[in-house]
């Protein structure tokens, strides 16, 4: 394939970016802002490029039965990318007449390929417009249905279906391929919910109270990230699941509190409010660039209490000593299945191996907070993920190997209606925020070895 784009032209930019994704484990997040740059999409087109990269994605596998029935012979996998992009915008987008979605394939596979490749590339999109996309009632198998009608691997609605059930695990996965809310955290040490709501109006946008989170607004309208309410500290981009750690772990003014899985800050800042700025939030990551991210937030938003710290949250006690926080949250390194929403690759990079070797990771910062935890104290584990081993799992093990820990019911928003027992999963669609788990500990007594 020849390296010849097209400046300003969304679907090249699309099509570079989904290349990159699929040929060199790109981010499509962090991919989606470099591309808008360097391809200079001018700022009215920048939704539709993103609509079509995440729609592809998203429909990825969906897209590949569809396309199945008219590809004949080998085809170069940068055209399968570029065929896949072209009949997402056919098939699921209403507003862009299919000749012109042909017409932009067609002269992208001239100017990267040639003329045979632009040919193939016609032919079968003019097939499928003539004849239509296949029906899924054609498969049998329960799994593999839900598996390609919302294009997550057979592998992880197996391994949901057995935790959760069939009907949870195909609502779950629709839920994933749906445009993702935007929500913001007001930073209430600065303004009330209301004068936020006033300062986004103001700069045109609109937003709502979430009626689950006190703090959280759902923005409706407009880039909360571009505007000035966020500039001077007022808000911080956050989705309402997060939100619920800094309740979990009930703080108040005055503590002494460690985040060990810090960066790039969401959760450090909210318990940091919370604080109301008063005592000692240590904020604490395994990577320098991902502390400075904290840092820059925590400068934008004004709070003084945070002090961040470059390390391994594995080797915590070596570095604070046993017995010293009364709060601690572990909000862990995951599988991140909760995200699919926000961030779609994670479907299609994700290995069931992976499940595993992030328990053991887990198990071992826990371990160190439990000691690190004054008798009495607060330890909250969070994770972005949807997976009984990897969530319930690991906080069961954790306390079978610390009789010291008990678990103790999450202190979240009664709003939220969450009948739990101690551990909570929360779905993405229950609330239409990110899936996510958080268990709440309380230490009874002592360190055994302290
Ligand atoms: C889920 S993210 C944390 C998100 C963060 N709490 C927030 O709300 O913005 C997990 C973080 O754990 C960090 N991490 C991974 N292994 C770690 C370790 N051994 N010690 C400390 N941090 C670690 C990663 O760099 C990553 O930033």
């Amino acid at each position: 394939m020849k390296n010849k784009k097209l400046q300003g032209n969304v679907r090249d930019a699309a099509f570079s970016i989904l290349w990159a994704v699929e040929n060199k484990q790109a981010y499509s997040n962090l991919l989606l802002h470099q591309t808008i740059e360097s391809y200079g999409i001018a700022a009215k087109n920048r939704g539709l490029l993103t609509e079509i990269t995440y729609g592809t994605l998203q429909h990825q596998m969906t897209l590949d039965y569809y396309l199945e029935p008219y590809l004949k012979g080998k085809i170069e996998p940068w055209v399968k990318t570029l065929l896949r992009l072209s009949l997402y915008q056919i098939v699921y987008l209403d507003r862009i007449p299919a000749h012109a979605v042909v017409h932009e394939a067609v002269e992208i596979a001239k100017r990267r390929g040639h003329g045979g490749v632009a040919s193939v590339v016609n032919g079968v999109l003019r097939s499928v417009q003539r004849n239509g996309v296949r029906s899924f009632n054609t498969i049998s198998d329960p799994y593999e249905k839900i598996s390609i009608e919302t294009s997550h691997p057979i592998w992880m609605i197996r391994r949901w279906a057995e935790q959760f059930g069939l009907e949870k695990t195909r609502e779950m996965a629709l839920e994933n391929n749906k445009t993702p809310l935007q929500t913001v955290r007001v930073n209430t040490t600065r303004a009330t919910v209301e004068e936020v709501i006033e300062m986004l109006e103001s700069e045109e946008l609109e937003a709502v109270p979430s009626k689950f989170i006190p703090e959280c607004l759902i923005v409706t309208n407009g880039q909360p990230a571009r505007t000035a309410t966020f500039e001077k500290g007022f808000i911080t981009i956050q989705d309402e699941s997060s939100m619920l750690p800094a309740y979990a772990l009930q703080v108040e003014p005055d503590m002494t509190v460690l985040d060990m899985c810090a960066a790039p800050g969401g959760k450090t800042t909210h318990i940091a409010e919370k604080m109301n700025n008063s005592g000692t939030l240590y904020a604490l990551d395994l990577h320098a660039h991902k502390v400075k991210l904290i840092d820059e937030t925590a400068k934008r938003l004004g709070h003084k209490v945070i002090e961040t710290e470059v390390g391994d949250g594995k080797k915590s006690v070596e570095r604070f000593g046993e017995e010293k926080f009364d709060r601690i949250l572990v909000d862990a390194p995951c599988s991140g299945l909760g995200v699919i929403k926000r961030k779609p690759d994670i479907k299609y990079t994700k290995k069931e191996e992976d499940f595993a070797r992030l328990q053991k990771i887990q198990l071992e910062l826990l371990d160190q907070a439990a000691r690190l935890l004054k008798e009495g104290g607060i330890l909250v584990y969070s994770t972005c993920t949807v997976d009984a081993m990897e969530n319930r799992g690991t906080a069961e093990q954790f306390l079978k190997e610390h009789p010291e820990m008990e678990k103790i019911q999450a202190a979240l928003p009664a709003a939220m209606g969450i009948k739990h027992t101690g551990f909570v999963q929360v779905f993405p669609q229950d609330y239409g925020s990110d899936g996510f788990f958080i268990a709440a500990f309380q230490k009874t007594q002592k360190t055994a070895t302290a």
